[in-house]
């Protein structure tokens, strides 16, 4: 039987989340709902996560030794990634020995190469994918590129968020996407993807959430990207009956192969009624920042559900609905955001600033979010309110 025990008391039950942005931080506000006690790690202080959790531990979490310290310290009863980049072969080590790993340790390692999840997806699952080769040196590369022809997608093989991502459309764009995908990758040089492009009409986030009671799907999120960043989301994507169906049978192949409870972004390209799978997230996916409004049970109130084995049996969705991110570019340790009135001045709007203590460059600070009659007037609606917000660094 599931139960939950008293926060900081001996009977506590513990979550230990590993990476602390925006996506945890809505995650622990919703285990918190629920009384469970929140350790809140990162590479960083202040992190958005560790403002809402019981109590934060600042560490490299690639440092293997350093991850398997805190987790012995601190005994959590579910271990939840919340970004890529962590020793997950510690984390391999750690559920062998009988921590719970969210989803599972496997899933983490799978996902944090794009090589372990694209050969799961192609290669074992026989899904449909971008055709694709791995490379490790300029050479090969070039190799790949010729192989594949223009348009093609490089990308560093551990790297998110668009993170070292080119296009390339002609030879002259060869040597400056390899270059910059050497330098974009988030474990420094090495080893890239080539894809061939694909030429979708459009592109969903399949939230799939795996829990006691089955798996269950949300209604498709679309989504508008720019250099691999997720610029705006909305939810319900219409979809035909066919493509709908083939996303789910894809969702629903690779979930049930990563395993374990916990919500997934499975993301997808898809043209009439043809599907590809792109990648998977095995915890909240960026897009799905549409649904602190669209839904009743958020993908982060679905995740802390299906992780502490609650069930979850129904998700009402609101009807049209959309996310349009506040992103911030230049430099400071002293934000502010400013016209917060206008922003929020038309009805079933809402914001999320994420209270990050840092800019350096550009990062995602926020996010609006609107509901309306349609699509279109969702996401005009939430764009106004995200443009509206002044940024002063
Ligand atoms: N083979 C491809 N063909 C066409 N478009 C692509 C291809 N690969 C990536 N893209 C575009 O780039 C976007 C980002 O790609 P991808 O999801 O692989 O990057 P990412 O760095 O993992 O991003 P995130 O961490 O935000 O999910 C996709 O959502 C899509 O719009
Ligand atoms: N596409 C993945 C994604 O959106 N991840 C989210 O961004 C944070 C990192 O933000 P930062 O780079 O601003 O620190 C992560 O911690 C996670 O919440
Ligand atoms: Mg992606």
């Amino acid at each position: 039987m599931t139960q939950i025990g008293t926060p900081l008391s001996p009977v506590a039950t513990r979550v230990l989340l590993c990476g602390c942005g925006e996506l945890g931080k809505e995650v622990v506000i919703e285990l918190q709902r629920l009384g469970v006690e929140v350790i809140a790690v990162d590479r960083y202080a202040n992190a958005p996560a560790m403002q809402v959790a019981h109590r934060s531990h600042v560490i490299n979490m690639l440092d293997g030794a350093a991850l398997r310290a805190v987790i012995e310290a601190e005994k959590p009863h579910y271990i939840v990634p919340e970004i890529e980049a962590i020793a997950t072969a510690t984390l391999v080590e750690l559920e062998a020995e009988g921590f719970t790993v969210i989803p599972t340790a496997r899933a983490t390692q799978l996902t944090m190469n794009r090589e372990g999840i694209r050969r799961l997806a192609a290669e074992e699952l026989d899904l449909p994918t971008s055709p694709y080769h791995f490379a490790d040196t300029f050479e090969d590369y070039s190799k790949a590129v010729q192989d594949l022809g223009f348009p093609c997608v490089v990308k560093p093989v551990m790297s998110s968020s668009g993170k070292g991502q080119s296009l390339l459309r002609t030879a002259d764009d060869v040597q400056k996407a390899w270059d910059y995908a050497q330098e974009g990758g988030r474990a420094g040089k090495g080893r890239v993807i080539i894809e061939g492009f694909i030429d979708f009409e459009y592109e969903i986030t399949l939230l799939t959430v795996r829990h006691a009671g089955g798996t269950t799907f949300c209604a498709p999120v679309g989504h508008r990207q720019e250099k691999g960043d997720y610029q705006e989301s909305w939810q319900p994507q219409a979809m035909s009956p066919i493509a709908l169906a083939e996303s789910e049978r894809v969702a629903k192949a690779v979930t049930e192969a990563l395993g374990g409870r916990g919500l997934f972004g499975v993301e997808l390209f898809i043209k009439g009624d043809q599907v590809w799978f792109s990648e998977v997230s095995p915890r909240p996916h960026d897009t799905g920042l549409v649904t602190l409004i669209s839904q009743d049970l958020s993908q982060f109130a679905l995740h802390a559900r299906a992780i502490l084995g609650l069930p979850i049996p129904q998700i009402r969705q609101f009807g049209p609905s959309a996310s349009a991110v506040i992103l911030v570019e230049g430099q400071s340790t002293n934000t502010t955001f400013a016209n917060l009135g206008e922003a929020l001045s038309e009805p079933d709007t809402a914001l999320r600033l994420f209270g990050k203590p840092e800019v350096n460059g550009q990062r995602r600070m926020g996010v609006a979010l609107a509901r309306d009659e349609s699509i279109e007037a969702a996401r005009a609606k939430a764009t106004r309110s995200s443009r509206a917000v002044k940024v002063q660094l």
